[in-house]
């Protein structure tokens, strides 16, 4: 039997990016070839404890896009590129059968899903070197370690803390790096993927959403730049972020962060290059300081671990919720008593994109004012958001329940709410009509 050639893996996850890409950068630094494999996991398919699927239409079509793009970007730089759908092990196992693997390089994860797919791969390549990098993050995990020693509950100690001598480290420069080795025989084909395959009819977005974007690195980068250097939103941030309507109220940026065709370091230095060009102001510190929130529910995960999907939370504490299926699909319908959560459940159901207000404020009616276990509400979400990432739906879905970083538990009043942030209906008719 010929020998099998020795070769590097670089899997990507929720980091498909080549800008400021750790895991790109280190495994071009390797005497050995790498093949770079991303897979759709046939598990996509499958539902949550509550009957929701793990990934719906909106999502799958931007993560479609994101992957083409980086197949794209890594054709350019004669990369090989192997796209899969199907089991996670059995492709491995094809791998593993052609080639001997000495390392893989990806994304560090710590949420149960994500180790428990990284748990199948372990006995295919007992002897593989496993390179992960923590790319997904702002701030690096040894200088949070150096500033607490624990992640407080309250973001306002956690940032504070952090805030103090800040640093951010360097992009990593994997995007202009030239390869120049080979893989000799790959023998093994990518995959056509379609919507179809991913279970989804092919559809055309709503013409009123506020989310009208491809995915993609090159997308991305795009919208940031117009977000920032094009139109200067970025100046205008903090008044404008509780908007409803329109693409420019807020960045926009979360899609790409959550499947990491963005990088939130790349971001926070196009700020300061925009600071400096531009000047400073209470808005581009406020940016920042969203990012320091994705961070900080990151950490929050990487510390309570499994807690974020109990139903007492982080807190343990106990809550009474109900379980009313005509309840819960009269706000998924958007048919409550409530007009104005009722236009951001249609906003959610028609186009997977909701604002941050209209976020916690339907958020808040679901476990407060409806008692519905909260978990429903976020498994609700995890389908139907382009944006969805797990530390930040989990954390702030755990925040408003009360079960989480906010022992006060409020509670938001939608009446003033849609007073204070749609007095003129607009919103309201946009999505009742
Ligand atoms: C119930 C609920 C569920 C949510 N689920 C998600 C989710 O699955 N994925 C997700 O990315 N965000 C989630 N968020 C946070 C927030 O609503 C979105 O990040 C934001 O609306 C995205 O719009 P933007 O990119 O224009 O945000 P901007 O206002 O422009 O903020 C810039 C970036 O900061 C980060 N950020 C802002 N607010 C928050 C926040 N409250 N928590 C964590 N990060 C934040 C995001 O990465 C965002 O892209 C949720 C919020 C609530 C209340």
């Amino acid at each position: 039997m010929p020998e099998k050639q020795k070769i590097n893996i670089l899997w990507f996850g929720n980091d498909l990016r080549i800008r400021d890409n750790e895991s790109l950068f280190k495994v071009m630094q390797e005497d050995l070839p790498f093949l770079a494999v991303y897979i759709f996991d046939e598990s996509f398919l499958s539902s949550t404890q509550f009957g929701f699927s793990k990934i719906g239409k909106f999502r799958a079509k931007f993560l479609l896009k994101t992957v083409l793009d980086l197949e794209n970007n890594l054709k350019h730089k004669n990369i090989p590129f192997l796209k899969k759908f199907g089991q996670t092990q059995d492709i491995f196992k094809q791998i593993s059968e052609h080639f001997e693997v000495e390392k893989i390089f990806c994304q560090r994860e710590w949420t149960k899903e994500e180790i428990e797919l990284e748990n199948q791969i372990k006995p295919i390549f007992p002897d593989v070197k496993w390179v992960k990098s923590y790319s997904q993050l702002l701030l690096e995990t040894h200088f949070v370690k150096e500033k607490l020693d624990k992640i407080p509950l309250l973001f306002k100690t956690f940032r504070q803390k952090i805030e103090k001598d800040f640093k951010i480290r360097n992009e990593f420069d994997s995007e202009h790096l030239v390869y120049d080795k080979s893989i000799l025989d790959l023998r093994i084909n990518s995959d056509e993927i379609t919507l179809q395959t991913l279970g989804f009819d092919e559809f055309e977005m709503h013409q009123s959403t506020a989310f009208p974007y491809s995915g993609g690195e090159k997308n991305g980068l795009q919208r940031m730049n117009h977000y920032f250097f094009k139109t200067k939103n970025l100046s205008r941030y903090k008044e404008t972020r509780n908007g409803l309507i329109d693409e420019d109220y807020s960045s926009k940026f979360s899609a790409w962060l959550a499947n990491g065709s963005l990088s939130a370091v790349s971001i926070f230095h196009e700020i300061k290059k925009y600071e400096a060009e531009f000047g400073g102001n209470e808005s581009t510190y406020w940016l920042v300081f969203e990012l320091l929130w994705r961070d900080f529910f990151k950490y929050i995960s990487m510390q309570y671990r499994n807690k974020i999907f109990y139903q007492n939370g982080i807190l343990d504490r106990d809550y009474e919720f109900k379980s009313d299926e005509n309840l819960v699909n009269q706000w998924i319908n958007g048919e409550t008593e409530s007009d104005f959560i009722n236009a951001n459940m249609l906003e959610i159901k028609n186009t997977g994109w909701m604002s941050n207000r209209g976020r916690q404020n339907v958020a808040s009616y679901f476990c407060k004012i409806l008692r519905q276990d909260w978990r429903i509400g976020a498994a609700y979400f995890e389908e139907l958001l382009i944006d969805y990432d797990v530390h930040s739906n989990y954390g702030n879905w755990m925040y408003l329940a009360g079960v989480g970083n906010d022992p006060r538990s409020r509670t938001f009043n939608a009446e003033k709410q849609a007073e204070q942030y749609d007095s003129d209906y607009k919103f309201r008719n946009l999505w009742l009509k």
